[in-house]
């Protein structure tokens, strides 16, 4: 083998071995983010909580605290009122036996009181509250602790920061917290036939779709991406273009000319002026792919991906996005299956990315309707679905009921 020899047509396990192992030597640092600007993003150290949640006893309900066991016999006569206690206020004076104090939710807790009874089952009548209900000891009160002790583990590294986690941390008054930088990602369209939307189209040109396709995907994982301007055919023009991203970006995704064409002139500049990881990965669509160091392009990755618009979707997913995930140290993604509403026969041995419509079945369980249109042209087809179905290298015959693994878009 020489020297400049590259992996070339390999099975999709052993790109997705090199998409880690390059990620993984290139994580991103840490930063300290405010947790108000961390939303997204992924976590670089775990969080340990320095307060409880709740941080005190507190009332569920807006009715009148008191002591359970005053409740035997106080039907009559009713419990005495002795003072009210509202949220944000300090804890007023406690009660004694056979009284209550009013409480409005989230009002801490006063002194001696065990329950709460909320105010629709109640009368008060002067100075005395009867209480018009049974109620259960401990009733509509809300435990210190009982969400969140000190010292849990409330956030792990490789998380990302949901609103929801955003919102936990926040609860428990982290103002900050170490995230992993997000990637830079240059987006490029490739190819003489391009034209933007809003342009008259010559016959033999085609609209760029591609570029709104990677942004769209890129701005779905949280990253701020930048398209450049589409560059032709022209391979001294593509190398200048690429020079000037590879210096200033972590990644950068091209789409189209990375074939065996005349006018695909990637495969042939990343070899000369990079290092090739992989080039070509036995899947369908998207076989062309190729992952390549800079070299003296510039520090950055490059991410080719075949022009066909369903090939750009179905690479991205599958190549890009492991390899976005790998560069900011993110915990691997749930995996999501499905039964196959209806039966494909599949007819290659490459491994397929199908595009497939997601339903709830009856029972609860997933569906995944295939499309017949299966073309890597077809972005229709691509578009009136919202997964791809992904069939094994070996599958041939799949019958309705088939489980099949899924990747939602
Ligand atoms: N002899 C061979 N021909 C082809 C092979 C092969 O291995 N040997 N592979 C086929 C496969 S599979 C694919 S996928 C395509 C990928 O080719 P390229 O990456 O070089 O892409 P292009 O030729 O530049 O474009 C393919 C197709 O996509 C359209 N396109 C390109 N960019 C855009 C864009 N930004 N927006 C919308 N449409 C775009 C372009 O007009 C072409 O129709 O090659 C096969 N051929
Ligand atoms: O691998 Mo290509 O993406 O099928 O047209």
């Amino acid at each position: 083998m020489a020297d400049d020899a590259f992996p070339l047509r390999i099975p999709y396990a052993q790109a997705l071995a090199i998409i880690e192992r390059v990620a993984g030597a290139r994580r991103l640092p840490q930063e300290h983010t405010a947790t108000a600007r961390a939303h997204g993003r992924m976590l670089a150290r775990e969080v340990v909580a320095e307060v409880a949640m709740p941080a005190f006893d507190n009332a569920a309900m807006d009715g009148f605290a008191l002591r359970h066991a005053d409740l035997a016999g106080a039907e009559g006569a009713g419990l005495l009122l002795v003072g009210e206690q509202f949220a944000g206020a300090a804890t007023a004076a406690g009660a004694g036996p056979g009284e209550c104090v009013r409480i409005t939710t989230g009002a801490p807790l006063p002194p001696g009181t065990d329950t709460v009874v909320m105010k629709e089952n109640t009368v008060v009548d002067g100075a005395r509250v009867r209480i018009l209900e049974p109620v259960a000891s401990g009733r509509h009160v809300r435990r210190r602790g009982e969400d969140v002790r000190v010292g849990d583990l409330v956030a792990s590294p490789g998380e990302v920061l949901t609103p929801a986690r955003v919102a936990l941390l926040s609860a428990l008054g982290v103002a900050g917290v170490d995230t992993v930088r997000r990637p830079t990602v240059a987006v490029f369209a490739t190819g003489d036939e391009l034209v933007e939307p809003g342009m008259p189209l010559a016959h033999g040109q085609v609209y760029n779709s591609n570029r709104e396709l990677l942004m769209g995907l890129l701005r779905a994982e949280g990253l701020d991406p930048v398209a450049w301007p589409t560059l032709p055919d022209d391979p001294a023009a593509i190398e200048s273009a690429l020079r000037h991203a590879g210096e200033a970006f972590d990644l950068v995704l091209t789409c189209g000319g990375v074939s065996a064409g005349e006018k695909d002139h990637l495969p042939a500049l990343l070899q000369r002026r990079g290092h090739v990881y992989f080039w070509k990965v036995l899947m369908r669509p998207g076989m062309p792919a190729l992952l390549a160091d800079g070299g003296t392009l510039g520090p950055a990755l490059f991410l080719c991906l075949p022009g066909n618009p369903v090939s750009v979707l179905a690479t991205f997913l599958a190549l890009a996005r492991p390899l976005l995930d790998g560069l900011q140290g993110r915990a691997p993604r749930k995996r999501w299956r499905a039964r196959l509403a209806a039966p494909w026969d599949k007819r290659h041995d490459r491994l397929e990315f199908l595009r497939g419509r997601l339903a709830s079945s009856e029972d609860g369980s997933l569906l995944v309707e295939p499309d017949p249109a299966d073309g890597s042209h077809r972005m229709r087809a691509a578009a009136d679905a919202d997964a791809l179905i992904v069939l094994d290298e070996g599958a041939r015959r799949l019958e309705a009921g088939d489980v099949v693994q899924v990747l939602p878009y």
